[in-house]
């Protein structure tokens, strides 16, 4: 019997044959923390007092708190620039170089590596075929000590994209696809392997929003199998050519289903779970106070393309904040025009941090409010007032809802 990219990818890290359901010791190949987590990292790093084993995997980029809001946000990066100085590491990004998951994913991350980070949407790294999974602050400490983790060998499903999206559906319309399908906690204690029949037919941006949203989904990570796409990605990002790895033709996976891509809608999750989810003709007209358009979910330079390719020449109705994922996104999308057009519009453009995405700064919600975002979790008090209502969708809808000023489909406005 041939062997799942989870069993490839984790049999080498622990340096012997795994099987579903095993408890493991693993070697990690990466790292990573970032500012709000990597505060309780260093804490329990200097507790135990030993030192650190690799600083050459160790990646360490602020984006919760950029740019910090208060006196306490500032103190906890101080307190992690000191750390890096002391340990001498390199892989260090400070505010505004960009968020955690898109620095990973554009510098570091290589297809069969296995990666850990101290936040939930580490899985987006799955995007380049890495068995990639969050973890805690203290695991990941020790990981930062002594080079290895443990965990369960998850249980493989396989999900086959065949097909082509229609115009303006895009990647997040397919994870919400999917937890409209499978709901929010079916894939618990799996790793979800993506295969996609034609690749061209599905970027790397859209994979990576896909990888994204596998922990809303529960699973311990969702992965891409790598092909073309995959190689052509970092040979743009990184001018060098990887080697793929690719699960066996006979290889077992505990179910499987296909999403037809041609059949996908453009959905939204209406309020207060990612998997009440609607066909944006189900909740079109409602009134909109604010949209988002960002975050490590969809702040990627296909999402500002179609946001500006829709706003072009208009004005936004409610307020609306874009943020690119990176300062490399941002210049991409301000030599494509694509900032002008936005900024023209009337948005606020800024880039590099977490912002309005958990509530925490730039951007809050009042009570009573509806905001449309491009975000990846809905719950109740997301994104600052527990009075608020967040329906979650793709750039296409959102960018629609801002110049209408509620919720729309991009074909109202064009
Ligand atoms: C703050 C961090 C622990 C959290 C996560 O792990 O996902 C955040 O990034 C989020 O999106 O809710
Ligand atoms: S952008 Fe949002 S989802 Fe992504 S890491 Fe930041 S807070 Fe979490």
């Amino acid at each position: 019997m041939g062997l799942t990219l989870t069993e490839k990818i984790l049999s080498r890290a622990s340096g012997r044959k795994v099987s579903p359901g095993d408890v493991i010791e693993a070697n990690v190949d990466l790292v990573a923390f970032h500012d709000l987590t990597g505060y309780h990292v260093i804490e329990v790093i200097e507790k135990v007092g030993m030192k650190i084993h690799r600083v050459d995997n160790l990646v360490i980029a602020f984006d919760h708190l950029v740019p910090p809001p208060d006196v306490r946000s500032a103190e906890i990066q101080k307190s992690i620039r000191e750390f890096v100085k002391l340990h001498k590491i390199s892989n260090f990004h400070d505010g505004g170089y960009g968020i955690l998951h898109q620095v990973l994913i554009e510098k570091y991350v290589l297809p069969g590596q296995f990666v850990i980070a101290a936040d939930s949407h580490t899985t987006t790294s799955g995007a380049l075929g890495a068995f990639a999974q969050g973890m805690g602050a203290s695991d990941i400490a020790a990981a930062v000590l002594t080079g290895k983790t443990w965990l369960v060998v998850p249980q493989p499903f396989k999900i086959v994209l065949d097909g082509r999206l229609r115009e303006w559906v895009t990647g997040k319309d397919v994870a919400l696809e999917i937890l409209r399908v499978f709901k929010a906690d079916y894939f618990n204690g799996m790793s979800i392997e993506v295969f996609v029949k034609n690749g061209t037919d599905f970027p790397m941006d859209y994979r990576a929003t896909v990888a994204n949203m596998g922990i809303e989904m529960n699973a311990d990570t969702l992965m891409f199998v790598p092909d073309e796409e995959t190689k052509r990605f970092i040979e743009s990002e990184r001018g060098y050519t990887p080697n793929i790895i690719q699960p066996d033709n006979d290889a077992e996976y505990v179910d499987e289903y296909t999403v037809e891509l041609d059949k996908v809608e453009l959905l939204v999750a209406a309020p207060h779970s990612v998997d009440n989810v609607k066909s944006v003709s189900e909740v079109e007209g409602i009134d909109v106070d604010y949209v988002f358009i960002g975050s490590c979910t969809n702040g990627r330079l296909s999402d500002l393309e179609i946001a500006a390719k829709i706003m072009k020449g208009k004005k936004v109705k409610t307020r609306c904040i874009v943020i690119p994922a990176s300062w490399k996104i941002f210049v991409k999308a301000m030599e494509l025009g694509y900032i002008q057009t936005l900024v023209e519009a009337g948005c606020i453009v800024t880039y590099g941090t977490c912002g309005p995405c958990i509530g925490g700064h730039f951007g809050v919600t009042a009570p009573g409010e509806t905001v449309v975002a491009t975000i990846n979790r809905n719950f109740i008090g997301r994104m600052g007032s527990p009075q608020a209502k967040i329906y979650l969708s793709g750039p296409s809808v959102a960018a629609a809802t801002a110049v209408l000023g509620k919720i729309a489909e991009p074909g109202d406005v064009i």
